[in-house]
């Protein structure tokens, strides 16, 4: 339905842009000439009155590139080194073009890992800083703290951290800018048959599958993480649009209705910002696999999760603690904060409420996860 996508640009006040390593990179470092039409696009989008945020990859190409490496480096500490010399070059090219511009334009680094959203307060921070910037018509370029991310604090790519932000400023559309037209029948790197799709409405199996996780030559993730992407913004009811960033004036076409690159149309229910703080912002320390009855009971009537409802509980967690919320066939409910521990739950699993304080001695709650801790992820058709 293209009037989906006609009404997302047309209502579009903040709109969070991601651009790809594979664009911003060429054979002899940073594609400075795309690096400057984008901005310059971004420039023209915020005079007209719209508030931007700009995710930009490029700090480990450009690295590259700049110390004259011929492939990236396996070893942590000089991937992060690569990334800490890369990421200087980067920003000053935006800084050098920004100036340019004939009302002088600010431009702001932020760096961030997973860890900073994961914490409340962090996350909240982190959100007044970015409404102070674009409240000053600062233009804010985020990539993720890679000198200092390790695997267990990572975002892990940019696909990710631009839906991140996407939630965390509660954008109106996401714009992922890389190096192919959108997403394909197949990947067109490797075949010639491979047909653009314009529009997905849902990511079902079938789509997932279409997607490789092999990156280009300079990216993270391929296209895998970029509809892992989609469908977290999806969730929140907000849209997202990959197309090609090397195309001339590709975002001001978006804007003017062109139907370009492949359109990920928002889903109708919206969770809510706290729910994809929980479902998308902390890293589950366990998992509870339900029953049957349960699986159906929290997916397709809301309710919260009672402790008669749990099969089997994985890992060791405190009260308080996100796990993972998994169904009776294996598959992903969702993600949920434990009014137990992992120790209590294994003991009142299987039992019904009346006996929680009979087997523990005590009984703060009735659920094991209240409704209003759990955030859903999967579909209710599943079950
Ligand atoms: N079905 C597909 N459609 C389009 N691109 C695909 C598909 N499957 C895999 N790809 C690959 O994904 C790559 C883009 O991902 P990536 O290299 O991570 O880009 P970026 O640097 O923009 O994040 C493309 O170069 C393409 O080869
Ligand atoms: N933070 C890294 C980018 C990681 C990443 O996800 O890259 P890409 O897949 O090109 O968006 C860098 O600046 O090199």
């Amino acid at each position: 339905m293209m009037d989906d996508r006609a009404q997302c640009f047309g209502k579009a006040r903040r709109v969070v842009v991601k651009v790809g390593s594979n664009v911003l990179t060429a054979s002899q470092g940073l594609n400075v000439e795309v690096l400057h039409a984008i901005s310059r696009e971004i420039h023209e989008l915020m005079a007209a009155g719209l508030e931007v945020i700009l995710v930009s990859s490029g700090a480990m190409a450009a690295g590259m590139r700049r110390l004259q490496l011929p492939k990236r480096p396996v070893e942590i500490p000089q991937r992060q080194a690569v990334a800490a010399v890369g990421q200087a070059g980067l920003i000053m090219e935006y800084e050098k073009v920004f100036e340019t511009f004939g009302t002088y334009r600010n431009v702001a680094q932020v760096l961030l890992t997973q860890e900073d959203l994961a914490n409340r307060k962090r996350f909240l921070n982190a959100r007044n800083t970015l409404n102070t910037l674009i409240a000053w018509k600062v233009l804010p370029i985020i990539n993720e703290n890679d000198t200092v991310a390790v695997e267990e604090i990572k975002f892990g790519d940019n696909d990710n951290l631009s839906a991140m932000i996407t939630l965390l400023m509660d954008a109106d559309l996401l714009i992922n800018l890389t190096d192919m037209d959108g997403l394909f029948t197949k990947d067109p790197r490797t075949t010639d048959d491979a047909e653009l799709i314009p529009e997905v409405q849902r990511i079902t199996r079938k789509i997932e599958a279409l997607a490789g996780d092999i990156p280009g030559a300079l990216g993270t993730g391929g296209m895998g993480s970029k509809l892992r992407a989609a469908k977290k913004t999806m969730m929140a009811g907000i849209p997202m649009i990959i197309a090609r960033g090397t195309r001339p004036y590709v975002l001001r076409d978006l804007f003017r209705g062109e139907n370009l690159g492949t359109f990920f149309v928002p889903g109708a229910g919206r969770l809510r910002s706290r729910k994809c703080w929980i479902a998308f912002n902390l890293k589950p320390k366990g998992a509870l696999l339900l029953d049957g009855g349960a699986s159906s009971a929290v997916l397709c009537h809301g309710k919260s999760l009672l402790p008669g409802g749990i099969a089997r509980v994985d890992g060791e967690f405190s009260m308080g603690d996100p796990v993972n919320i998994v169904g009776s066939d294996g598959s992903m409910i969702g993600v949920g904060l434990c009014n137990y521990a992992s120790v209590d739950i294994r003991r009142i699993m299987g039992k019904k409420t009346v006996q929680i304080r009979e087997i523990l001695g005590y009984k703060p709650y009735d659920e094991v996860v209240h409704r209003d801790n759990l955030a859903i992820t999967a579909e209710a058709e599943t079950f």
